[in-house]
Parts: C-alpha cells; structure tokens; sequence
C-alpha cells in the first residue's frame, strides 16, 4: 500500500542547474503495445524545456506518467527528490506540478477572475473555503497582471478568442502555484501576436518556476528555446539547441523520412527541417 502524505513544496526555482524532475528508466505498455521504451529524461529549476518528435513518439504519454494519469510499467519519476510512480493524481498537483491539455479548459459560464479565483481555491484548506474572503486576493490579482487578463477579468471565458483563453488557463495553473508546469501546446491555432505574448510569457512564468512545454510551431522554438528534447517511438532521439537538433541527421531523418506518408501531418515543414543547410 503506497502512504502519500503531505510534503513540503520544493524550494523556488533559481535556475541553479539543480534537478527538479528526473525520469529515470521509463517504460510504458499499452495492451502490449510499448509506448515508452526505457526514457530517461531530466528538467532543472527554472529551465523552459520544449518537448517535440512526430505524431505518436510518447510526448503526451511522458506527461501522462509525470501527472499519475497513466501507470508506467517500469522506471522513477522523482520531482524535488520525491518519487511520483504510485501517487494519486490531487496529490501530484498538490505536490506542485501543473498541466494544460490541447484544448483550453475553462469554465465559460464563469468570468475571467471566478475561473482563476476558483483555481486557486484549489490549494486552500477546506475550512478557508467556508470563509471565502470577498474581492481579489494578491495572488490572483498577481495572476491577472501576470497574463495581462485584468481588462477582462469581469468577461465570461466562453466569449474569449482562442488565445485568451490559452492565457486563462495558463493563469488557473498559475493560480495553484505550481513550481513545475507542463503545457501541451500552448500556441497551436495562435497568430504571430499571440504566439509571441505566450512565448513572452512562459520566459516570465520560467523566471520563477519551471516549465515544459510540447510544442511542433518551429518558429515558435526558434524563438524561445534554449533546450528541446526529441522523442521518436518512445524514447529520447536526441537533446540540444533548436540549432543543434535541426542540424541533428536522426532528426532530420525521422521527420524526413516520414516526410512522403505523413506529408498531410506536415511534420518536416513545421519543424523547418527542409530550411537547413
Ligand atoms: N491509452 C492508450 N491506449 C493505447 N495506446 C495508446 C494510448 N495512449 C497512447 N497510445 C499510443 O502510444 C503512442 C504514443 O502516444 P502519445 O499520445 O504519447 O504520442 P505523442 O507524441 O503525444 O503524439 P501526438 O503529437 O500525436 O500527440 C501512440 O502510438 C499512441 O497511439
């Protein structure tokens, strides 16, 4: 029987080079089918780390495992020292990692500032529910400033645009006070100004916690990565600058390759691979 009991939060992030989560020997199997085939996997403090690799390499999976939405069939999933394999997912959020789907889940009846409010009653005790303090608190007035949403804050999500409600989202993460957050692509079906303001975002979100994030848009990593991981059929294909993975002849080899019968998916042109020398 696995015991969780409440453990302290770890300290904040400082950049410092120090681990914060560490996948050691992972594997996952689905109904035989080997979904992850052995993936060690490491993310300091106060990195912004970017995941990518073609359709179906396990990056969801990975996140998945971290968040206790799927059992691994092997291997460690440490976060501050702490191991996550066999935990409940509540106890994992409660320990300090955030997640985003795909799709931005948000509560459309609700306002702006009700959804991040909500959110951030997450981590309050229930007898503090009871007592629910009237006005806005400082953290989600911080979370507010922080996704630059105060303007909207008395409009109901489901009137948002598409990026208004990434950035909501991001803000109901925010609101727990994650130390680590994990972003599933956070830009897809963005404009170039929103794709910006999100990338301006997750620096300043990675200057005080840390953050992963799955995410194809090249120009996007271009732009705001400093360390990308490569995944292909379940395990690390390489890591590296986004110079230094595009230039990588694996990789190229894995989007090219794919290049004829995944010409729909379009995996080679969004990573930019037919663009380098
Ligand atoms: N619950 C499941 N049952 C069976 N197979 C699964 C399950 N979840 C994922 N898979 C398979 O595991 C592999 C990895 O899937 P995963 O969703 O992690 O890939 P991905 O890298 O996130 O891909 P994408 O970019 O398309 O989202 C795929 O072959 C997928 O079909």
């Amino acid at each position: 029987m696995t015991t969780e009991v409440d453990i302290p939060a770890p300290p904040p992030a400082g950049g410092s080079g120090e681990a914060l989560l560490a996948v050691r020997g992972l594997r996952v199997v689905f109904d035989g089918f080997v979904a992850i085939g052995g993936i060690d996997f490491t993310v300091n403090r106060g990195e912004l780390r970017f995941l990518i690799g073609p359709n179906g390499a396990g990056k969801t999976t990975l996140v998945d495992v971290i968040t206790g939405l799927t059992k691994p069939a092997a291997g460690s999933v440490t976060f501050g020292g702490v191991e996550l394999v066999g935990r409940r997912e509540y106890r994992i959020v409660k320990l300090g990692i955030g997640r985003t789907f795909q799709t931005a889940t948000v509560f459309e009846d609700l306002t702006v500032l009700e959804n991040i409010d909500l959110a951030a009653s997450f981590r309050m005790a229930v007898p503090k529910l009871f007592l629910r303090r009237r006005g806005v608190t400082d953290a989600v007035a911080q979370v507010l400033e922080t996704t630059q949403l105060a303007e909207l804050a008395d409009r109901k999500a489901g009137v948002l645009s598409h990026g208004q409600r990434q950035w909501l989202e991001i803000g109901m993460l925010l609101a727990q006070d994650p130390q680590l957050l994990l972003l599933d692509e956070p830009v897809a079906g963005m404009t170039k100004d929103e794709r910006e303001r999100t990338g301006l975002l997750l620096q300043q979100i990675a200057a005080e916690r840390t953050v992963v994030v799955i995410e194809h848009d090249m120009e996007f990593l271009r732009r705001f990565a400093s360390v990308v991981t490569v995944l292909h059929e379940g395990k690390v294909l390489t890591e590296g600058t986004v110079a230094e993975v595009q230039a990588d002849p694996r990789v190229q080899e894995v989007y090219l390759g794919r290049k004829k019968e995944d010409a729909a998916a379009g995996s080679a042109a969004v990573l930019g691979l037919e663009a380098t020398p």
